[in-house]
Formats: structure tokens, sequence, C-alpha cells
């Protein structure tokens, strides 16, 4: 049987006449890298800081490896990067990874080794012994996820790992969690959708404080019947007109200006032969396309469930 890392009953937290988060079940199995997504104020944060102890429930109760997240028996099992991670401004960064070791209980020298083996692991190796002040913003998000990994944790949670990141440093921490994903389980909490996408095998959704799904990524996308376009120009206004006549067509999307994006979703109970229809429809109105995809996005995917 699959072994459950996090379990959450009814789970529930309110600040003040605030529902922050409002009967919350999950079973978060070992293992996985599960994405938490939602829009802002969803709760994802609220959720994070009730896992790790850092907030108690108003109703309802919480396992994390089988105990209490204020039980002394998971200390240094779980681990936490806050969005807002921040370091000590006169202190060589290696020198804080091999704090935080020590304070996990590891002597002098163990931590030493440990603070070596994390920042590796990010390949900072050569800024060791740096100022946080010589290092850039995607450096020091490096640490900070680095610090993450000390004492090798069974759970990890990741908020928003890549926010404000450029693409190429973006990469370099997606390559750093996928390693990770392979000796723990991860749970990442973001508002780039790719990320998750490329990251995670399951997605937790949450909508207003309430959990709208917990299911495999693959299954999300691969649900939406939906082809989507890169046109030769953007689409004409109206383009939902197109496909008036067609019953199985359920939803129409254009991308921004400029992107060339039209995405049709349909239902195919309705109409075995919906993509072709859908195909005609375009050939008909003279609209040219470079690309089709079957099914669409997952940042079209959960932005269609959290609206
Ligand atoms: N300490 C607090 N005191 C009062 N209200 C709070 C507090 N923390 C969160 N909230 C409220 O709880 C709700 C959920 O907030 P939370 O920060 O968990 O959302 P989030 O999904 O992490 O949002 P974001 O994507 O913007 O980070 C919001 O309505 C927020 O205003």
């Amino acid at each position: 049987m699959d072994q459950s890392v996090i379990q959450t009953t009814q789970l529930g937290k309110n600040f003040g006449p605030t529902q922050a988060l409002v009967d919350i079940n999950l079973d978060v199995i070992a293992g996985m890298t599960t994405g938490l997504v939602g829009p802002n104020g969803a709760g994802k944060t609220t959720l994070f800081s009730l896992l790790c102890g850092f907030l108690k429930p108003s109703a309802g109760s919480i396992k994390v490896l089988g105990h209490a997240p204020d039980s002394p028996s998971i200390r240094g099992r779980i681990s936490i990067l806050p969005q807002d991670a921040s370091l000590l401004k006169s202190l060589p960064v290696g020198r804080q990874l091999s704090m935080l070791a020590e304070l996990q209980g590891m002597n002098r020298p163990a931590a030493l080794e440990e603070a070596k083996r994390v920042i590796k692991l990010v390949n900072l190796y050569e800024s060791f012994n740096q100022l946080p002040e010589r290092l850039s913003h995607g450096m020091l998000k490096r640490i900070a996820i680095a610090q993450a990994f000390i004492g090798s944790p069974e759970i990890i949670m990741l908020d928003e790992p890549t926010a404000g990141l450029d693409p190429n440093t973006t990469d370099s921490i997606k390559s750093v969690i996928r390693q990770l994903g392979k000796q723990a389980s991860i749970i990442i909490s973001s508002h780039n959708l790719e990320v998750i996408e490329d990251l995670c095998q399951q997605i937790i959704i949450l909508r207003k404080g309430r959990l709208h799904s917990h299911e495999a990524v693959a299954e999300l996308t691969a649900r939406t019947k939906a082809l989507t376009f890169k046109l030769e120009a953007d689409p004409p206004e109206q383009v939902e007109q197109l496909f008036k006549q067609l019953t199985a067509v359920t939803d129409v999307k254009t991308g921004a200006p400029g992107q060339h994006r039209l995405v049709v979703r349909f239902n195919d109970e309705q109409d075995p032969m919906a993509e072709i229809e859908i195909i005609k429809c375009l050939a008909t109105a003279g609209i040219a396309y470079r690309e089709m995809v079957r099914g669409e996005r997952l940042q079209d995917s959960v932005a269609e469930r959290t609206r």
C-alpha cells in the first residue's frame, strides 16, 4: 500500500472572521513531488504553515509522517523554504548553512560537512565563504533552497522556489528539485504552472480556502478535451461565433494580443467528430494555424478550475 506522508482531516483555519482554509482532507503519498496551486489568497501559505506546525488549526487534524506537526518525532524530517526566506547580512553563506545544521543537532565538524554538501547540491560551492551581499538574487535563492535540504529531510516544502528568477536560474533550480525529488517527498507552492507541470506528478488545487481537487497532473491535463492552436495571427474578435453551431464546443479562449493562441474546449460525448468539426470551422473561416496540439497546458486547466 502507498505510504502517506501527510494526512489532513477536515482541516480548517480561521483568522478572526476570515476562513483561510475550510474542511481540507488530503492524503499525500510518499515519493511524489506535489504542486500546491491556487489564486492569491487561496490558502497555500496557510496550509504550509499548518503542516510545519508554525500555525495551529482552528478545526480538524494533521498528521505528518504519522505525527502531529509539532511532535519532536518529526524534527529534522521535514523542512520548508518560506516564500520570503532571508539570510543574515554579515555572515558568510556557508557559515549560515552550517549554523542551521548545528541547530538541527549536528556537532560543528558534521555541520560544516553538511553545509558543504547542500551548497554543492545547488552548485554554489565556490561561494561558500562569501557574504550574501556579494551574491545575486538567483544565487541567494539557491542558498535558501540549499538550507531546506540540510539533514536530508523526508518532506521538503518549497514556497515559490523560482519566483523572480530568470529562465536559466529557474532551470538550474528545477534540476536540483528534480534530483532531490528522488530522495524526498516535495511539495511546491507556485504560481508558475510551467514549473509545476515540469516537476510535479500530483497537483493540489485550492480555491477560496477549499480543496478543489487533488489528482495526477497527467490526469488533469488529459481530462480536459481541448485543441490548442498557434495561429498565423491573433484570432478575429468574436471568434467564438464561428463555433456557435457546434454543440460539442463548451468554451473558446484566446491568448493575449500577439500570442496568436486559440483554445477550443469540447465535449466529445456530444459529438465524436468534434475535433474534425472544429478544424473544418477554422478552415471555412480562412483562419490559418501553424500548430495544433491536443489538450491544453496545465496553466489553462488550472485557470479554468479556479476562476
Ligand atoms: N496572519 C493572518 N492574519 C489574517 N489573515 C490572514 C493571515 N494569513 C493569511 N490570512 C488570510 O487568509 C487567506 C489565505 O491567505 P494565504 O496567504 O494562505 O493565501 P495564499 O494562497 O498563500 O496567497 P498568495 O498566493 O497571495 O501567497 C487570505 O484571505 C489572507 O488574507
